[in-house]
C-alpha cells in the first residue's frame, strides 16, 4: 500500500532544556510529516537531538525544566495543548513507544501477560477473556514461539531479543497508528537485529501503522525505512525517500555519515571520521551554518547566513545548497580520517 496523507505533522518545533537558569535548544524548528504505511528514520550521531524529539512528541518532557514552542499536529489534535490526562489517552493508545532498554521499560516484578494486559486494561474495554486471548495473539505476532509460555514467565527468564518482542507487543496492543521506536535494536546482536527489524515492519503493514525510527545506524535505516530524515545539531538538515538518501545524498553531513558506515565493497577500507564533535547546547552556534565548522574545505563565506530547506527535487529537502558547489573531496576525506 502507498503511503497516505501525513497524519503526524511537526511543524516549526523547538525544544529547550533549562541548564544552570538558562533555556538552550536541543531541537530547533523542526518541520516533519509522518505518513500511514512508512516507516520514517530520523538519523544522526548522539547528542543531535534525536530522542527530544521522540519525547517531545510523546508528552514526556518536564515542563518545569523544558520551554517547548511549535505545533505537533496528531489526527487533527495539536498534542503540545494538551494537559497531562489527555495526552495519557494518547499514550499507548494512539501513540506506541518502543525503546532502547527493554529491561528498564519491563517491570521486573510483573508476569509478560499482566504488563501486557494493563495498557488494555487502560485503554480498552476488553473483558479479561478477551485480554487474555489479545495477549497470546500479539506475543504470537511479534514472533514469540511458545507464546503461552512466555506469557506467564518474568521478564528476566526472557533474552533480550524476547524482551524487546514483548516492548513492541506492548507499544502495538492498542493498534495505534504511529509507533515511535527509539534505537529499537542497539542493544541486539545483528541477527536478533535482523529479526526485530521484520517484526517492526510486518506490524507496519499489518496495522497501516506509520514508524518513526529513531537510529544512529545508517545500515538499519537501510534495511528498513522508507523515508529518512537526517538531524544534525538540533536541526533536520536532509530529508527524502531513502532512495533519495542513499543513492543522491546532497548534506555534507549525509554524505560524512554515508562514508563512515561500512559497505559492501570497502570492508578493508578505513572508514571516514568525521571530525569534530556535535556541539553542545551551550555552546550551539544561534546564527549561520551549524555544521560548517566540520567541513573546512567549504570556505565559510560560501554559506548561507541561516541557511534554510531548500527543494532539490520532489520531496527531496536539504539545509542549504552552498555545498553543491564543492566537491566532496578525497583529500578533506583523508584529512578527515586523520583528525
Ligand atoms: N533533560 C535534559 N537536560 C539538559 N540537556 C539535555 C536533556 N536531554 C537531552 N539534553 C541534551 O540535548 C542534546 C540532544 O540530546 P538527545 O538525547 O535528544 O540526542 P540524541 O540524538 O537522541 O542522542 P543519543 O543517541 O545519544 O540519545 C544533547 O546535547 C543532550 O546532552
Amino acid at each position: 500500500m502507498e503511503p497516505t496523507a501525513d497524519f503526524l505533522n511537526i511543524k516549526d518545533v523547538s525544544t529547550a532544556f533549562k541548564i544552570n537558569g538558562h533555556y538552550y535548544d536541543a531541537i530547533t524548528h523542526v518541520n516533519l510529516q509522518v505518513h500511514h504505511d512508512e516507516i520514517l528514520a530520523i538519523v544522526g550521531e548522539s547528542g543531535c537531538g534525536k530522542t527530544t524529539l521522540a519525547t517531545t512528541i510523546m508528552g514526556l518532557q518536564d515542563p518545569s525544566e523544558t520551554k517547548i514552542t511549535g505545533e505537533i499536529d496528531f489526527e487533527g489534535t495539536n498534542l503540545l495543548a494538551l494537559n497531562d490526562d489527555q495526552y495519557n489517552q494518547y499514550r499507548g493508545a494512539k501513540i506506541g513507544m518502543i525503546f532502547q532498554d527493554p529491561l528498564s521499560a519491563l517491570n521486573p516484578l510483573k508476569r509478560i501477560e499482566d504488563q501486557i494486559s494493563e495498557v488494555m486494561t487502560y485503554h480498552t474495554t476488553l473483558t479479561s477473556d478477551q485480554k487474555h486471548q489479545r495477549v497470546l495473539d500479539l506475543l504470537d505476532q511479534v514472533g514469540i514461539v511458545d507464546p503461552k509460555r512466555t506469557a506467564r514467565q518474568f521478564p528476566h527468564e526472557l533474552s533480550g531479543g524476547m524482551r524487546q518482542r514483548v516492548i513492541i507487543a506492548i507499544a502495538i496492543a492498542c493498534k495505534p497508528d504511529l509507533i515511535i521506536a527509539d534505537e529499537p535494536t542497539t542493544a541486539l546482536d545483528v541477527t536478533i537485529q535482523a529479526q526485530i527489524l521484520d517484526v517492526l515492519r510486518a506490524i507496519q503493514q499489518e496495522n497501516h501503522a506509520g514508524i518513526i525510527l529513531i537510529t544512529h545506524d545508517l545500515g538499519v535505516v537501510a534495511e528498513t525505512a522508507d523515508r529518512v530524515a537526517v538531524m544534525y545539531a538540533g536541526q533536520i538538515v536532509e530529508e527524502g525517500s531513502a532512495q533519495q538518501i542513499f543513492d543522491t545524498p546532497e548534506h555534507p553531513y549525509t554524505r560524512s555519515l554515508l562514508r563512515s558506515m561500512p559497505q559492501r565493497g570497502n570492508e578493508n577500507d578505513d572508514l571516514y571520521v568525521i571530525r569534530g564533535n556535535v556541539p553542545s547546547l551551550q555552546k550551539m552556534p544561534q546564527s549561520g551554518d551549524r555544521f560548517a565548522p566540520r567541513i573546512p574545505w567549504v570556505p565559510a563565506s560560501a554559506h548561507e547566513a541561516n541557511p534554510t530547506m531548500h527543494q532539490v527535487a520532489p520531496g527531496h529537502l536539504v539545509r542549504c545548497t552552498c555545498y553543491r558547489n564543492f566537491a566532496f573531496p578525497d583529500q578533506a576525506l583523508k584529512e578527515g580520517r586523520a583528525q
